[in-house]
């Protein structure tokens, strides 16, 4: 069985504010560190529940006028995994972020820079995943010098067999050592093509988040963190492997 991770449960109306409170509190660490808050964000149920956390005040009734929000002129926004389709697709998880939280963002505030895949690689994934890691290596430095990329913060959402990015239940990917960006083709979830952040790339991150919520996620959550199988589970792999790094024992009531 998985050592136990730091690990909170709400109610419905309040994980929008523990959540808004744990990324801001990221974003303050990164802007404290090196002025920018490079975050890699999921697809799936997460982007929704980001918007509402991020977009919408915090009901707290300890909140005031100094709680921080989010300085979106200093996000840099990553995706941890990506479906090889076109931007505008139902199916992709850059277009499912534009319109649950990029275009609410009111247009007199700053944007992020977002840094979506490049579509004319749509047809080819392990050259996907090679540009998107060219991106990577642009923007944290030389490949050289860096031996992984540090994201400030990713953001995970937990699939109901124990995906997570598109890492998928006893694939091969999950072996993989050495690159940043992975393609798969032969996705279990429709669609088959997509590329994603390769294990180590996510345990590198100086903190990872796991976003679950609905009922429909109580058993696999159950299975990860109470069973040997579950450990073993892309989900599991990562509260292993993350330690401490996953969520923030700070002031999140415990699960
Ligand atoms: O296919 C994907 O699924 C996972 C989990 O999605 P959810 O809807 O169960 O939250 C998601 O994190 C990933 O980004 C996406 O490509």
């Amino acid at each position: 069985m998985g050592r136990p991770p730091n690990l909170y449960a709400f109610s419905d109306a309040d994980v929008a504010p523990n959540l808004r409170k744990y990324v801001l509190d990221q974003q303050t660490e990164a802007l404290k560190r090196h002025n920018v808050f490079r975050v890699a964000l999921s697809g799936g149920s997460l982007p929704k529940t980001l918007a509402k956390a991020l977009l919408s005040p915090p009901s707290s009734p300890s909140s005031d006028d100094n709680d921080p929000k989010p300085d979106f002129s200093k996000w840099e926004i990553f995706y941890a995994d990506e479906r090889c389709v076109p931007l505008d697709h139902a199916d992709s998880n850059h277009a499912l972020l534009r319109s649950e939280l990029l275009d609410k963002i009111p247009p007199n505030l700053p944007q992020p820079k977002v840094h979506p895949i490049d579509e004319q690689y749509l047809d080819d994934p392990q050259e996907m995943a090679d540009q998107y890691e060219k991106l990577l290596v642009s923007v944290f430095a030389a490949r050289d010098s860096v031996k992984l990329p540090l994201f400030d913060l990713i953001l995970l959402g937990c699939g109901p067999d124990g995906h997570t990015c598109s890492l998928f239940p006893d694939h091969p990917l999950l072996r993989e050592t050495d690159a940043w960006v992975l393609s798969i083709a032969d996705s279990p979830k429709p669609p088959a093509k997509r590329i994603t952040l390769s294990l180590p790339v996510v345990l590198h991150a100086a903190k990872i988040g796991f976003v679950a919520t609905g009922e429909g996620k109580k058993g696999i959550l159950k299975k990860i963190f109470e069973t040997e199988e579950g450990g073993r589970l892309p989900c599991g792999l990562v509260n292993e492997g993350a330690g401490e790094k996953i969520g923030d024992a700070g002031s999140y009531p415990r699960y």
